[in-house]
């Protein structure tokens, strides 16, 4: 791969049906489920990128067998009831938040030391909250590195019972939890103990359990002991892959529909259509797919994104055409992902000349015209992502370390060329 991915400004508008890879968020729970369900399930229309890989490589590590074929996108994984963890070698979760949120507390089920680690960058996320969540269920955790973050070094079994958990910082932590309550003896229940973020997830989460046989209480938080039971299960595309596509569409003024995406997701990202349909583009949604028809004329809008943070830079890049100022709101957390996201998106809009400021939860953008620039992407594929639209009508726009998507989208720049 180049250093640099130039992107080709469209000479017509957008006319296109695309279908992204599987969800990344589904694909990590369903792999974790089924890793906890004695018998073999088959997973469809799996991702097949590198935060699935390891989530993939962390269930093996327990004890899951698994058989990928990338070209069908399915998964068959045979699993395993927790029990000794014998001595595995250091479980690296990359960068991946899903994979080590939800892996501490499924390898806390284990008796034994597993050690959880992943790359510099997830190195320098948050884990204090499972930290003190999975010490509050009896388990010793052992802070290999600076105290509430990886490497840590579990040691199992947890009891089962009630837990207290923040919900500010992220809320794969609770989802981490929920996913090993129907392993805990006597299940459990997760108290949030402050404002949760990324609420969709959560039911996400309660909805794939559940299609694996866990019986979840969803208002109240608590799962019934009880285990998992292997399912045969189909994979949604990705909703926050489709909001470049139905981005593209909304600043380009032509048409794109996104298939295998409806009315009936799991996904809380397919909100983004929503507020695509404020700004001014017109939306159609059916049970299987979204269109977005752009408009000559996009407005500027004020939006809360804590619920679907993983769109806010799309929004960023859309809001740079729009003819009246963006204000996203309610992101504040998303300062602790792959990068600063705030500082980040806002920082490299500045350098192509648009008039973006950050405050402590979010940002506003202001319109203008954007001058040609090689955007620095953080090793963060959003960035990659999302700042690509402005290349679809503007010259010279190109992104730096391109590969950086292979987090969860290794074919993106494939599909993106395929529009123009
Ligand atoms: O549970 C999940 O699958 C995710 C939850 C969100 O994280 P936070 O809860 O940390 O916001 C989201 O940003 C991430 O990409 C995937
Ligand atoms: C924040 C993200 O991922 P994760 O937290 O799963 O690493 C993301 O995909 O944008």
């Amino acid at each position: 791969m180049t250093d640099a991915f130039a992107v080709t400004p469209l000479t017509k508008p957008l006319d296109a049906t695309v279908r992204p890879p599987g969800s990344k968020s589904i694909t990590n729970r369903a792999l974790l489920c089924a890793a906890l369900a004695p018998g073999t399930s088959t997973l469809r229309g799996a991702l097949f990128a590198d935060d699935t890989e390891a989530m993939t490589g962390a269930v093996a590590a327990l004890g899951a067998e698994i058989k990928s074929d990338s070209l069908a996108r399915t998964v068959e994984v045979s699993g395993v009831l927790p029990s000794s963890a014998g001595n595995p070698p250091a479980v690296d979760c990359r960068q991946s938040g899903t994979t080590s949120r939800f892996l501490l507390p499924a390898a806390a089920l284990f008796t034994g030391r597993i050690v959880v680690d992943g790359s510099g960058q997830l190195r320098a996320r948050p884990f204090g909250p499972v930290i003190e969540a999975l010490r509050q269920l009896g388990v010793t955790i052992e802070e290999l590195g600076e105290p509430g973050f990886l490497p840590v070094a579990v040691h199992g079994p947890a009891g089962g019972g009630r837990v207290e958990v923040s919900g500010h910082i992220s809320s794969q932590f609770l989802s981490g939890l929920l996913m090993a309550g129907p392993l805990m003896p006597g299940g459990l229940t997760v108290d949030v103990t402050s404002p949760l973020v990324s609420v969709p997830y959560v039911e996400m989460t309660t909805a794939v359990m559940a299609a694996f046989g866990a019986v979840v209480d969803v208002d109240g938080l608590t799962v019934a002991s009880g285990g998992y039971r292997p399912a045969d299960y189909t994979i949604e595309p990705d909703a926050s892959a489709a909001s470049y596509f139905l981005g593209a569409a909304a600043v380009t003024g032509g048409r794109v529909t996104v298939s295998g995406l409806g009315t009936g997701s799991l996904q809380g990202d397919v909100r983004f259509a929503d507020a695509l349909e404020r700004m001014g583009a017109t939306v159609v949604r059916t049970t299987d797919s979204i269109t977005v028809h752009g408009s000559d004329r996009l407005r500027g809008i004020d939006i809360d994104m804590a619920d679907i943070s993983d769109t806010a830079q799309t929004l960023a890049a859309v809001a740079v055409f729009a003819d009246s100022p963006t204000r996203v709101s309610g992101i504040g957390f998303i300062r602790k992902k792959e990068t600063d996201r705030i500082g980040a998106i806002v920082t490299e809009l500045r350098r192509a000349g648009i008039d973006a400021t950050e405050d402590e939860d979010g940002f506003t953008i202001r319109p203008g015209t954007p001058r040609p620039t090689r955007f620095a992407t953080y090793d963060d594929h959003r960035m990659a992502m999302s700042l690509s639209l402005l290349g679809l009508r503007t010259p010279g726009i190109e992104i730096a370390d391109p590969s950086c998507v292979a987090k969860t989208y290794p074919n993106f720049f494939t599909d993106l060329t395929a529009l123009t």
